[in-house]
């Protein structure tokens, strides 16, 4: 069965849903999304919903090849990325970029 819930950090909430921010970007744990499906998006802190996103690609990456066109994808400076991205995953080169869509969203959102 594919996943059809993910989390995001609820400071990630209003970028995503302005649709400014596209990927996502996880370690192998959380790359089994399917293209094509829709995926609940809730808060990590609170497991609240306030969208669905439909899964666009899923595409592995090296953390040493995460680049300007990730950090737009991200709404993010380069070097912000690469800080979000070793806060969470602090010891992790292998990666993947999570291509997504807004689908739908919570009115209060
Ligand atoms: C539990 C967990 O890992 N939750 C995550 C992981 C990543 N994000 C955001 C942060 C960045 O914008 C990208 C890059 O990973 O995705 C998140 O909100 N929650």
């Amino acid at each position: 069965m594919h996943p059809t819930k993910i989390t995001f950090y609820e400071r990630f909430e209003p970028i995503i849903l302005s649709g400014d921010k596209t990927i996502t970007i996880r370690d192998e744990a959380e790359s089994h999304y399917v293209p094509g499906t829709r995926v609940a998006v809730h808060t990590y802190e609170t497991d609240r919903w306030f969208c669905d996103i439909e899964i666009g690609s899923v595409t592995p990456i090296q953390f040493d090849a995460l680049n300007e066109e990730h950090a737009r994808q991200e709404h993010l400076s380069l070097k912000d990325l690469k800080a979000v991205i070793r806060d969470i995953y602090p010891e992790l080169d292998s990666l993947y970029v999570i291509e997504y869509r807004l689908i739908s969203a919570s009115q209060a959102g």
